[in-house]
């Protein structure tokens, strides 16, 4: 792999609440069809708890026990497919009750990161049925440093900044983020990526869920928070290429880290 250029796919997909069955075929159809005609995929990425969707009263007995079904299938398709998986984010469980949680796999098929959301979206009451993560998400990606975050974590500006300190030139962010709120999600993360002078990879669902309707709207953002790709409201395959390059260029242009004064705040 050029370890400057990526070619990325994001699975803007419809979720079936409370149905792995028919998440696992229809995430298998759209990987088939991200790499159909010998298409040439460095990194897939996938919406926030894509397995169950927001079943929550019933995620107990659904998340995928120590995410082994996920890592199974995923790590085979990697492998088969040389491409590396941002798997979105599954419910996961494990003895101590149920995760919000993203695998990363590499072009080999190996499980290379994990990360479960630490901020618990209390909105849709997930703190009532899942636990927090309690450690942040970064992994290599031919040869970069990635960051992971889940949703509603995008509020948390020190999250991401914390992983761009910590190198990251590049932030996935799979969600579930649902009406009205898209001026907050293309604001949050824009903002994301200006401040942090770092691409940021978000995908999100599309859909209805009881009363819950999700806008797609899946952005591949550069350092200067311009629009490399846009989801429309509609299931899609997105795909973008992104040179990142550009970060050093941006973060050379305007040098925000060197001129920060955390001393101050
Ligand atoms: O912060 C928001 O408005 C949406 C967050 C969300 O839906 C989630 O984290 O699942």
């Amino acid at each position: 792999m050029n370890n400057e250029k990526l070619n990325i796919a994001l699975l803007q997909m419809d979720i079936n609440a409370g149905n792995p069955e028919a998440n696992f075929a229809k995430l298998e159809q759209m990987l088939e069809k991200a790499v159909s005609g010998g298409r040439k995929l460095d990194v897939i990425v996938f919406p926030e708890m894509w397995n169950t969707g927001y079943a929550l009263t019933e995620i107990e007995e659904l998340a995928d026990a120590n995410g082994e079904r996920t890592k199974q299938f995923l790590s085979a398709f990697s492998a088969k497919h040389q491409v590396n998986i941002v798997a979105g984010s599954i419910a996961e469980s494990k003895a101590d009750g149920v995760y919000n949680t993203i695998y990363a796999f590499d072009r080999a098929g190996e499980t290379i990161a994990d990360y479960s959301k630490i901020h618990l979206f209390r909105l849709m009451d997930e703190e009532k049925y899942l636990q927090a993560g309690d450690k942040l998400g970064s992994f290599q990606l031919g040869g970069q440093e990635a960051g992971m975050m889940i949703c509603y974590d995008i509020r948390f500006p020190e999250l991401a900044r914390k992983l761009a300190l910590g190198g990251a030139k590049l932030l996935f962010v799979p969600a579930e983020w649902p009406n009205p709120r898209l001026h907050h999600w293309k604001t949050l993360l824009s903002a994301r990526a200006i401040e942090n002078q770092m691409f940021v990879i978000a995908c999100n669902r599309v859909g209805q869920s009881g009363e819950t309707s999700f806008f797609g709207h899946s952005l591949v953002l550069d350092p200067w928070g311009e629009t490399i790709a846009e989801g429309g409201e509609d299931e899609a395959i997105i795909y973008a290429e992104i040179d990142l390059s550009l970060v050093d260029t941006v973060r050379g242009k305007i040098p925000v880290f060197e001129d920060r004064r955390p001393n101050l705040y």
